[in-house]
């Protein structure tokens, strides 16, 4: 709509601008009876010119449509119903606008005040063309007078053609006037209809804009909501985004839990390989230790323990910082920061820093409790700067006991745990070094300071010292011990300095004497222990000592620098050690020349103030450190020694004597054991020998009694032919006897041995020595007259032997010499050839038969021998003395056999004194068989039974033999 209203008044003002191609002017009548105000309005608008001239008809000039190009205006007023649409049409598009800018015609307003309303605006529009038209008719008038009135005439004709149109359009306008009248009733009831309707339209417009508004809302509301939607969306992408991302998390957590699980296995498996490790570095380290522990003490090194007291209030509130490093320091290290950020480290056998107690401290210097109970020496001293805990380690403070107290409540320990085994004597003796003199603590009377008997160390064996006249207080509980050690101690002489309140003016000495005796081998020891609480080094001139005290530390210093010196030359094991030069060192000498195990504490302060001293006291126990003393050696207790020393000696000296008395016994022995020996071959030699007369023998009596027979049988031929030769024979005592009897052959031995048991068992009768008898035999048989010289008793048991006492006959010579048995010549004793059978048969004969048989003559004697029948007999005779004497001396070698059969079942129990016992029973004189045995044992009593069997064999005087 408001494109066509621009367009109308576009064309509009062109119609103005351009003026038509030629000027009309039309007369229309005036007389009308009502403009419509919108259809002049288009005919204006569509380019037509009204004039109103006052006509009846009220007629007007219209321009042709086509010149203005715009729609006939005629057109429009015809197609009413068109317009009333199209206006509607406007009013339905904007009917608030049709309300505001077309108010309907107030109440009562006539059709004339219309038309007035529309003849004042056409006038308006008249004077506007009048306005123009002078403008137009002077172009006429100066460019073509001729051209305008050819188109005069044109226009003449046009006016006509005008006027009919006119009249044309006169009653087509009434016609139009009447449907206008129509058209403006129902056009009021459209107006009506459309007021109503415009109402309603109004409801309906503010319902709509209240719809629109709720439209409008609701838009907002989605928007929002669209937003939020798209807020949420993008949230819900993220979040997705999101939960992707943490799945893929949940996918890697698991994957890196299983990770971190097989991690954990891993650090589980390492933790347990760690720990294993852990423990077998660890013992490993307690290895090393151990080892490193027997290396010095092989080597015999004095072990030194470095302590550190803490900072004290002083110190703290000074603002003092630590110039020692303990958290850097390895074990048994000890870091110390320099003035000039230097720092220096040392190594030592324990390091205690300021947190480490008494009871760590002790837990270290335990060992060396058992040693002293072992045997063996000990040292103990605690070594530094004034008032760096010297006296706190060694002596401690209540509720805080130091390594005095400690080390005998553990030996006291020790002690009850080794009753029944072990047997210990304890004593204490304390004393002090105190201006360069030593003074017992434990002497009554003896009060802090005041002077007591001087001491002196004295040597009283090879490196041994001794302080005599010390008191030594025995102890036989810990209680006791105490008490008499703080006697001691309270004793002591003490002063304030500047460095401490407390400070000990001498070095203070424990010592504990341990006497020990093993019961289970009787071992005896005696061993001591030096506790040892040194004086503190001080420099005078920082404690600002004077009097007493510059006295007293100045003796403290000279005796710790000849401790120095000391340390010095053992270190550099100087031939010359100078432990005279004071008295702590003399004191010292045992512990520090070896014998001894030693322990120093070298105690440092940790004040950065004080870092030039604590060096210096590390320095020095360095070197300490540095000195090997030896093995220490077990101190046997030497009282005790001495005595089983004696003991030993007189054991000594009986078991020399027993050693000569059985050599010469031995020996005694040895010289009749080889008689015996030579005894015992004569013996088997002889036995030969009567073995082969006795062969001889038989052979010659067969041969005899071969003779015999021939002689018996000559005899009988002899008595027939005249006994002649009857004197010239003589028989033999012996050959009278009746050789078969049987009861004397039984006899025969028995008396043998019964005569023989007579002849040597009976101690009163004077009786012949085997080697008188010998010598008889020898001399019988190399002088056969000599036989004749025996006494009459000798006789007499000769002749006992030889029949058994049954016929005593008297022995002469001429009987004997008329034996018709040869004697046999000396080598007569050679083996002879004779038959074995018989000799062996001869040889189980017994005696009374071989007399029996000698009475017989041999039957084949060689002739030399046989003739001389005197010799013969003296010859049979001999050898029989000799076969007696033979059997005799088998007797001794018997007794012999028994001796040794007796050393040998000696020998079998194994004892030498009884093997020896054994071997003296042969040689014992038979009066008893009192001397056998070295022990005193006789065989009377408790001899074995082959003593008892051979003592009654034995000669009474063997010794002859
Ligand atoms: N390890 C420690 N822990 C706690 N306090 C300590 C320790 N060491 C020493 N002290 C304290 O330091 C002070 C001095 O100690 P102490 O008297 O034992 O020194 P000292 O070396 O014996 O001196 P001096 O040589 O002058 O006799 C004391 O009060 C003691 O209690």
């Amino acid at each position: 709509m408001e494109d066509e209203g621009s367009g109308d008044r576009r064309r509009a003002a062109e119609a103005l601008v351009s003026p038509p191609p030629r000027a009309k002017t039309v007369t229309i009548p005036v007389a009308r009876d009502f403009i419509i105000p919108h259809a002049a309005d288009q005919c204006r608008c569509s380019g037509f010119e009204v004039a109103e001239e006052g006509s009846p008809t009220g007629s007007s000039a219209l321009g042709p449509a086509s010149a203005g190009g715009g729609v006939p205006c005629e057109g429009a007023l015809q197609d009413t119903p068109d317009y009333i649409r199209r206006s509607a049409a406007r009013h339905r598009v904007a009917p608030l606008e049709l309300f505001s800018s077309a108010s309907p015609p107030p109440a009562g307003l006539g059709a004339a005040d219309a038309v007035a309303s529309s003849a004042k605006c056409h006038a308006t529009e008249g004077e506007a063309v009048g306005g123009r038209q002078p403008q137009e008719t002077r172009v006429d008038k100066s460019d073509c007078w001729g051209i305008s009135e050819q188109q005069y005439g044109v226009l003449l004709r046009e006016e006509e053609e005008c006027r009919k149109l006119l009249d044309d359009l006169m009653a087509e306008n009434e016609l139009k006037t009447r449907e206008c009248r129509e058209a403006q009733e129902s056009l009021r009831d459209l107006r009506m209809e459309l007021m109503r309707k415009s109402m309603h339209v109004g409801s309906l417009a503010s319902a709509v804009e209240g719809q629109v508004k709720e439209k409008s809302r609701l838009c907002q509301l989605l928007k929002a909501l669209g937003e939020k939607f798209m807020v949420l969306k993008s949230e819900h992408q993220n979040l997705r985004q999101e939960s992707l991302e943490y799945r893929k998390c949940v996918l890697d957590a698991s994957q890196m839990s299983a990770t971190i699980q097989r991690y954990v296995n891993q650090y589980v498996s390492l933790e347990c390989e760690f720990k294993d490790l852990k423990e077998k570095f660890n013992e490993e380290a307690k290895e090393r230790k151990d080892l490193y522990n027997k290396l010095i003490e092989l080597k015999g090194n004095i072990r030194v323990f470095c302590r550190c007291r803490p900072l004290n209030a002083d110190e703290i509130a000074e603002g003092a910082s630590s110039a020692i490093d303990f958290d850097l320091a390895k074990d048994g290290e000890l870091i110390v920061r320099g003035h000039v950020s230097s720092k220096k480290t040392y190594k030592f056998d324990s390091v205690f820093s300021p947190e480490e107690g008494q009871e760590s401290v002790f837990e270290k210097t335990m060992p060396y409790a058992i040693s002293v109970l072992d045997g063996f020496n000990v040292c103990i001293f605690a070594y530094g700067q004034t008032g760096t805990g010297k006296t706190f380690t060694m002596e401690g403070i209540e509720g805080a006991r130091g390594v005095n107290y400690r080390t005998l409540e553990e030996l006291f320990r020790i002690i009850k745990e080794r009753e029944g085994t072990f047997l210990y004597e304890i004593t204490v003796s304390v004393l002090e070094v105190y201006n360069e003199q030593i003074h017992d603590l434990l002497m009554t009377g003896s009060q802090p300071g005041a002077t007591t008997k001087r001491l002196e160390v004295r040597q009283v064996a090879e490196g041994v010292h001794h302080v005599p006249g010390l008191v030594e207080a025995r102890v036989t509980n810990m209680n006791e011990a105490w008490e008499v050690l703080q006697t001691g101690s309270k004793a002591r002489v003490v002063g304030s300095t500047n460095a401490n309140e407390h400070s000990s003016r001498s070095h203070c000495i424990h010592c504990v004497i341990v006497k020990g005796e093993n019961l289970m081998n009787g071992e005896c020891t005696k061993s001591k222990l030096w506790l040892i609480d040194l004086a503190g080094s001080e420099r005078v001139a920082k404690t600002d000592a004077q009097g007493e005290r510059l006295k007293e530390a100045q003796n403290i210093n000279k005796s710790l620098s000849a401790l120095g010196d000391v340390i010095s030359a053992l270190a550099t094991k100087t031939s010359h050690i100078p432990f005279r030069n004071s008295k702590l060192t003399h004191l010292l000498q045992d512990s520090l020349s070896g014998d001894s195990k030693t322990l120093m504490f070298v105690q440092i302060s940790p004040n950065e103030n004080d870092v030039g001293e604590t060096l210096c006291s590390l320095n020095f126990a360095s070197r300490v450190r540095g000195i090997e003393l030896g093995q220490a050696k077990k101190q046997v207790d030497i009282g005790e020694l001495s005595r089983y020393k004696l003991m030993v000696g007189r054991a000594k000296q009986d078991s020399k004597n027993k050693d000569a008395q059985i050599k010469s016994m031995e020996e005694r022995i040895q010289i009749l054991e080889a008689k015996n020996k030579t005894k015992d071959l004569l013996t088997m030699n002889l036995q030969e020998k009567i073995k082969e007369l006795e062969s001889q023998l038989l052979v010659e009596r067969k041969i005899a009694r071969q003779h015999v027979d021939n002689k018996i049988a000559q005899d009988h031929l002899q008595k027939q032919h005249g006994m002649k030769e009857e004197n010239s024979y003589s028989r033999s005592p012996m050959a009278e006897r009746n050789l078969n009897s049987t009861a004397e052959k039984a006899a025969a031995p028995k008396d043998l041995g019964g005569i023989s048991k007579q002849m040597f068992s009976d101690s009163n009768t004077d009786t012949y020595s085997f080697k008188q008898l010998m010598s008889l035999g020898d001399e019988k048989e190399n002088d056969p007259e000599a036989a004749v010289q025996l006494p009459p008793t000798t006789k007499a048991r000769r002749v006992s032997l030889c029949n058994g006492g049954a016929h005593q006959r008297p022995l002469n010579p001429a009987s004997r010499r008329t034996s018709l048995i040869p004697l046999p010549r000396r080598n007569s004793l050679l083996p002879m050839p004779v038959a074995k059978p018989a000799a062996a048969a001869a040889a189980v004969l017994p005696l009374d038969k071989i007399t029996e048989n000698l009475s017989s003559p041999p039957l084949c004697s060689p002739p030399a021998v046989s003739n001389d029948k005197g010799s013969r007999s003296r010859r049979i005779n001999s050898i029989l003395r000799r076969s007696l004497q033979k059997k005799v001396v088998i007797r001794p070698s018997l007794a012999a056999q028994a001796g040794k059969k007796a050393a040998g079942a000696a020998a079998a129990r194994g004892t030498d004194s009884a093997r020896r016992a054994a071997r003296r029973v042969p040689v014992s004189d038979g009066a008893g068989g009192q001397r056998y045995s070295r022990t005193g044992t006789r065989s009377g009593g408790g001899a074995t039974s082959d003593q008892n069997i051979a003592a009654p064999l034995l000669l009474k005087k063997p010794v002859e033999i």
